[in-house]
Formats: structure tokens, C-alpha cells, sequence
């Protein structure tokens, strides 16, 4: 056992935990109950700590060409998309069923590089995440393999884990493979390979000393792995890659102890975003805010609601990056929206109680929240 603790679970409050094809699947061989139900025991304890929780599992592929006969992996498009439909429903009741047993509920999202990449799509996937763990259910996420063709379809899931873990601002994404983590190079061929304990997401020599995948079963093997822990590096989260088999390793990581491999982020989620919204040098919207609205965003650290403003300019969509503007004209912050300019115009000098009355619906009661705005 490594001395050095981990700290990146036992301090995370939201966890993305990844699962590979050939640890759900036993190799090719078929569902593995037992390491699902330990897998989804941990869960719920983790839960029980207050901690979130979203699992993306692979494995739907393998499962389905197990079901439909299948003795090598289809090169045929349609066929692979044909296994993955069937095995999803193996993997959906298998959880569903290894969770009911802690009282824990599960939902299936089925998802795509094109879903996250739209604006208005990626909001949605995140507000019903965000829901799904508010009221207390485990996400279970994997690709929806049926609607992709070969250039939208996300190359992996390790990539999709960390897109999640940057859609919902995880602190952690925890990589169950098939190896103890991250080695100097490739164990299967090179017995002389080192653990990597702990590394910088991002670090280039993480690239070189990563292979492709080392089994049939497995598809980006620890390149993608490697790659994904730099992406969820971006929104703040740390990721460790650890052996799924390993005896209550979430659970152990929780506790603070160091196993596997931990890629840790180098910047804090905030610092990451606040930059990001910085950088966004122009905005296509503005909002003009009265003199109270601008006192509780400058002085107190408030978030903005509708009932401060008072003007809104030009076009901008939910989700965009606008300027919050006082009445002389003067740029005081930037954020994200939660409403459309059109939603603005119709819901701005109102209180956030009456949002529903007026528009039907409601997508928070800040027009931008504290948390995804930046002052100026
Ligand atoms: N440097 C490395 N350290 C550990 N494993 C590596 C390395 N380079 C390549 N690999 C291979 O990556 C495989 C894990 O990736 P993959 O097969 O895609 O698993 P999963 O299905 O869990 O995503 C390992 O079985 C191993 O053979
Ligand atoms: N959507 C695919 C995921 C394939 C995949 O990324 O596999 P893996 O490299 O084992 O995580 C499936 O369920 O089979």
C-alpha cells in the first residue's frame, strides 16, 4: 500500500466513477454480478456520506455481442450499434436491480459528443443530472450508441466520464480499469512497469508512457484514460485510475488512502470557469442592472436576479456568456444565463417567485448565478 494519502475522494463531494467494458462484463464472458453489486454497495455508502454520485459504464457492446452471439467484435456500424442496444438493457436491469437492494434508485441517460456540445442540450443534460442527484438517484450514463455515426460518436468512455465530470462540475472522476492505474508503460508487454502514484493531470510525459487498450474488450486503453483526466482537469476535478477489482476501493479511497493512480487537477474549478468567462472577450448580450442589483453583486457576492434589471441588449441564449452593465454604462461583471434575452424581457423587474407565472417554467430563480459569474 502507497503511505502518500489521496486526498482527491475523501474531500470530493461529487464523484463521477467510470467503469470499463471488460471489468462489467468479466472479460467478454458477461455481466459480472458480483463485482456490480460490490461496486454498487460502495456507492450507496458513499452516498450515505453525502456524497453524489454518477456512474458511466461501458460495456453495452460486449454485452450485447455475448447476447446476440456475436464471436468477434462486428466492424459493421449498424451491428455494433444492433450489440449495444441489446446489452444496454443487461446493463440497465443489472443495476437497477444490484441498487434496488440498498435502496438506492438509478436512471438510465443515454448520451452523445453532439448532446454536450449544444448549448441548449448540454443545459438540459446538466439541469437533469443535477436533479436526478438532488432527489437522491444514481445517474447510470453510457453512450447512445443507436444515433451515432463514426464522427460524432465519442471515441470512448473514459472521454465522456470527464465530459460529465465537467458538465456537472464533479470534484473527482475515480477510473475503474482493468490495471492498478497508470504504469511507466504498458504492463501487459513490459514486466519492468512502474505505478505512477500520483501525477498532474495534463503532464505531457503521461501521454508517452500510455498505450492503447491491451485487450480486445477494452476500447482507448490508457491513452484515453490519461487524455480524460487532463479534460476533467480543465473544470477543476481530479482523476484517479484504479483496479476495479480492488477490495472497496471507493470506499478505501474515500477514506483518504492512496490507491491506483491520482491525476490531480492543478487549478480550482472556479479559477478555471471564472477564466474561462474572462477570456469570453466578446458578448452578444447585455443586461442593464439598477444601482441595489449592482451593490449585491459588487459588495455583497450575491447572484443576479431578474427583479434588478432593468434593460437587456441585443440577442444571447441560455447558457451564453453576458455583460452585466450598471445604468451609467459601466461593464461590472460577466456570467452565464440561466434565461434567454427574450425570457429576460419578459420576466426582468419581476421577483424570481413570479418567473413561473409568467414564463411556465423555471430554470432557477437567478438569472445568473453567483457561482457562474465573474466580476469585472
Ligand atoms: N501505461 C499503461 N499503464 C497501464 N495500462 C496500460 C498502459 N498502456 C496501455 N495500457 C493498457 O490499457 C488497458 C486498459 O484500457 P482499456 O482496455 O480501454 O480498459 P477499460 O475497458 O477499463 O476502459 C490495460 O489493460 C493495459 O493493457
Ligand atoms: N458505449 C460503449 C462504450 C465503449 C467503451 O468506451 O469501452 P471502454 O473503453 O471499456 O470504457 C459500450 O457500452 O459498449
Amino acid at each position: 500500500m502507497n503511505s502518500v494519502p489521496h486526498a482527491a475522494l475523501q474531500q470530493a463531494s461529487r464523484i463521477i466513477v467510470k467503469v470499463g467494458s471488460s471489468l462489467v462484463t468479466d472479460e467478454g464472458r458477461g455481466l459480472d454480478h458480483a463485482a456490480i453489486a460490490r461496486w454498487a454497495a460502495q456507492i450507496a455508502a458513499l452516498r450515505a456520506m453525502r456524497k453524489e454520485v454518477v456512474l458511466v459504464s461501458s460495456g453495452a457492446i460486449a454485452e450485447g455481442m455475448l447476447r446476440l452471439g456475436f464471436t468477434r467484435r462486428p466492424t459493421d456500424i449498424h451491428e455494433l450499434q444492433a450489440c449495444a442496444a441489446v446489452g444496454q438493457m443487461g446493463l440497465a436491469q443489472i443495476y437497477e436491480t444490484s441498487f434496488h437492494g440498498h435502496g438506492v434508485k438509478t436512471a438510465q441517460v443515454l448520451l452523445t459528443h453532439a448532446d454536450l456540445a449544444d448549448r441548449e442540450r448540454y443545459l438540459n443534460a446538466r439541469s437533469t443530472l443535477t436533479t436526478l442527484l438532488r432527489l437522491g438517484v444514481v445517474p447510470i450514463i453510457n453512450e447512445n450508441d443507436t444515433v451515432v455515426t463514426d464522427e460524432i460518436k465519442f471515441g470512448d468512455n473514459d472521454t465522456l466520464g470527464a465530459l460529465v465530470a465537467n458538465l456537472i462540475e464533479a470534484d473527482a472522476l475515480v477510473i475503474l480499469t482493468d490495471q492498478r492505474g497508470l504504469f511507466s508503460s504498458d504492463p501487459r508487454k513490459d514486466p519492468s512497469a512502474r505505478l505512477v502514484a500520483q501525477a498532474q493531470a495534463g503532464d505531457p510525459q503521461l501521454e508517452a508512457m500510455a498505450g492503447g487498450a491491451g485487450s480486445s474488450i477494452g476500447r482507448g486503453g490508457m491513452l484515453t484514460k490519461v487524455l480524460a483526466a487532463k479534460r476533467a482537469a480543465r473544470s477543476g476535478a481530479h482523476t484517479i485510475i484504479a483496479w476495479g477489482r480492488e477490495e472497496d476501493v471507493l470506499l478505501r479511497l474515500a477514506g483518504g488512502e492512496a490507491i491506483g493512480t491520482q491525476l490531480s487537477a492543478p487549478t480550482g474549478r472556479l479559477t478555471a470557469r471564472r477564466q474561462w468567462m474572462i477570456d469570453h472577450l466578446h458578448t452578444t448580450g447585455e443586461v442593464v442592472i439598477d444601482a441595489g442589483a449592482a451593490q449585491k453583486l459588487t459588495r455583497e457576492g450575491k447572484s443576479l436576479l431578474p427583479i434588478g434589471v432593468v434593460a437587456v441588449r441585443g440577442e444571447f441564449g441560455r447558457g451564453q456568456v453576458i455583460t452585466c452593465l450598471d445604468e451609467a454604462g459601466q461593464p461590472l461583471a460577466r456570467g452565464l444565463t440561466n434565461y434567454t434575452s427574450s425570457e429576460v424581457r419578459r420576466i426582468m423587474r419581476h421577483s424570481s417567485a413570479e418567473i413561473e407565472r409568467i414564463l411556465g417554467y423555471v430554470e432557477g430563480p437567478e438569472l445568473v448565478h453567483r457561482d457562474n459569474l465573474v466580476l469585472l
